[in-house]
């Protein structure tokens, strides 16, 4: 059957008036084939046509309402797994209108499509149209691109070239500021120049050859505190009255793209420069999280920056970093505090044990009780130290409980086999059950304590996200649960020895040893 044929017969009242104007949905994956929607009503789900063979892909995932008119298609999923329309999730039953140019993944995070009219509408005319006596004629040819399923997205306006040397800005403090004076803005107006000598600033740079690029992180996004095409309009504005070619590069979610990560600089050397081979050492960022402290009083006060979150970008890419105050005003450079954890200060050289004397051939079997918060590195310690040695690994989130941990234990110390205790065991109540069946079963037990410093657990548990996407996210709130109950273990509880854990480096590969050593946290 063809795909008209096919998509006809899903239709149940085609538009009445159909322009010369068609729809499809274009797969961005080779496997996938282009989807004719018609006028009025479409289904698109698992079907020969669609090249969809996902079982988690229902036959009618999404309806599709097609207006060839107005240039929009508005979208209801039907299916009872979600779908993804640029990047967000979108769950059975809710809606979206899609535009040309939008994402939609008929399963979220599988199957993605772009939405594409042709001829292609003039984007966004009705909400830019306060500025299109601004804007020049060939605006037509601006460009919205987008990565990583949704999660980066770039606007290239008119006139923007690759080139060697980039002019490298962050957005919100540093080009623009708000109206109203809130920190956050409270609309998509709500924003100003953040000082008269940026257009002039920026034009001379233009001149003098630097491609000129804004990253902005805008986790709002992903998140549905911020309508990403309202922002997309907000953006067009901001460059349309800064007058000067502007390739902007907005992380709407968390992940590689999001900045101190280098996701957006990377994106822009492999894709986006014209094939121009960027001089990082020409190059330079300007950004106002730059970890300074409170300054001035009474009218002259400044609020201590909220973050160095730029500082620390700069850095992973390797260009030098100014403060808008320096690049703008021309003001002298100000103090700033360093980051919480040097990740390039971890050492080979450590001992792993401290003190350096533990032996485990003293008992044939015995039970390990480990203790440290979460991402401080209990696990990978376990799996390379003891799991050779033959101890069985015990773990409530494989196990899915405590009680499963006591059970297990006890199964391996009632066959002779020594155990690890592999949960975060921060405080003594959580020990002592352990301590109990170890008592109860006349075996010794041992502590081992994590020795590292609450700032490296955090780039730990922020290294973990980025290098394995299955683990879930820790809740800061959990985390600071955990800080809260910490209790340091005594031999009094019980133990036969207790011994520190420092972080001796040891990686998967080259990969992850350059990821661990880039700054990941933003503070
Ligand atoms: N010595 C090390 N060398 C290299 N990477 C490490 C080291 N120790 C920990 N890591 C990395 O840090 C992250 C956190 O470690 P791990 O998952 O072992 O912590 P955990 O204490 O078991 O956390 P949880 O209690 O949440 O399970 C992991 O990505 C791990 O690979």
């Amino acid at each position: 059957m063809s795909m008209a044929k096919y998509l006809n017969r899903s239709v149940g009242k085609a538009g009445k008036d159909v322009a010369a104007r068609i729809c499809t949905l274009k797969p961005t994956e080779p496997e996938h084939h282009s989807i004719h929607l018609t006028a009025g009503e479409n289904f698109v789900g698992r079907s020969r046509e669609t090249g969809i063979r996902d079982s988690k892909c229902s036959k009618r995932q999404i309806q599709l309402q097609v207006d060839l008119k107005k240039a929009v298609v508005s979208l209801k999923v039907l299916g009872v797994n979600p779908c993804g329309v640029n990047g967000l999730m979108l769950m059975q039953n809710g809606e979206r209108e899609l535009k040309h140019g939008d994402l939609v993944e008929i399963v979220y995070g599988r199957h993605q499509f772009e939405v594409v009219f042709n001829p292609p509408p003039e984007y966004d005319k009705e909400k830019a149209e306060p500025l299109s006596t601004t804007l020049s004629p060939s605006e037509k040819s601006e460009r919205w691109d987008s990565s990583g399923n949704g999660k980066l997205v770039i606007f290239t306006s008119v006139g923007v070239k690759g080139s060697e040397k980039i002019a490298g800005y962050d957005m919100d403090g540093t080009i623009i500021k708000t109206k109203s004076g809130l920190v956050f803005p409270k609309n998509t107006d709500d924003w100003q120049i953040i000082f008269p000598e940026v257009p002039e600033k920026l034009k001379n740079l233009h001149k003098d050859g630097f491609k000129i690029c804004l990253f902005t992180n805008q986790g709002g996004i992903a998140r549905g505190k911020i309508n990403l095409d309202d922002f997309k309009v907000k953006i067009k504005h901001i460059v349309a009255k800064l007058g000067v070619p502007i390739q902007v590069f907005i992380a709407i979610g968390d992940g590689f793209y999001r900045k101190p990560l280098t996701g957006m600089w990377q994106h822009l050397k492999s894709e986006m420069n014209d094939g121009v081979e960027i001089q990082e050492d020409r190059c330079f960022f300007v950004g106002d999280a730059a970890g300074r402290p409170e300054t001035g009083k009474g009218a002259t006060k400044r609020r201590k920056d909220h973050s160095l979150v730029d500082r620390l970008f700069a850095a992973n890419v390797g260009i030098s970093f100014y403060t808008p105050e320096v690049h703008f005003l021309g003001k002298q450079v100000e103090q700033w505090n360093k980051p919480d954890f040097e990740p390039t200060s971890v050492q080979d050289q450590v001992s792993l044990l401290d003190p350096d004397d533990l032996t485990l051939d003293d008992h044939p079997c015995e039970m390990v009780i480990m203790v440290g918060l979460p991402g401080s590195g209990k696990s990978h310690f376990c799996s390379s130290f003891f799991q050779p040695r033959g101890y069985k690994i015990v773990n409530a989130d494989t196990l899915g409980s405590t009680q499963n941990c006591l059970t297990a234990c006890k199964r391996f110390l009632d066959s002779g086999q020594s155990c690890v205790v592999d949960n975060t065991n921060v405080d003594a109540a959580s020990r002592k059950k352990f301590l109990q069946l170890a008592s109860e079963k006349m075996i010794p037990c041992r502590c081992l304590v994590m020795n590292v410093p609450v700032a490296q657990v955090k780039h730990n548990i922020a290294f973990r996200e980025l290098s394995d996407s299955a683990r879930t996210k820790i809740k800061d709130m959990v985390f600071n649960m955990m800080k809260k109950k910490y209790q340091e273990p005594a031999l009094d509880e019980g133990f036969i020895s207790i011994h520190k854990v420092n972080f001796k480096p040891n990686f998967a590969d080259e990969k992850q040893e350059k990821l661990y050593k880039m700054y990941l946290v933003e503070k």
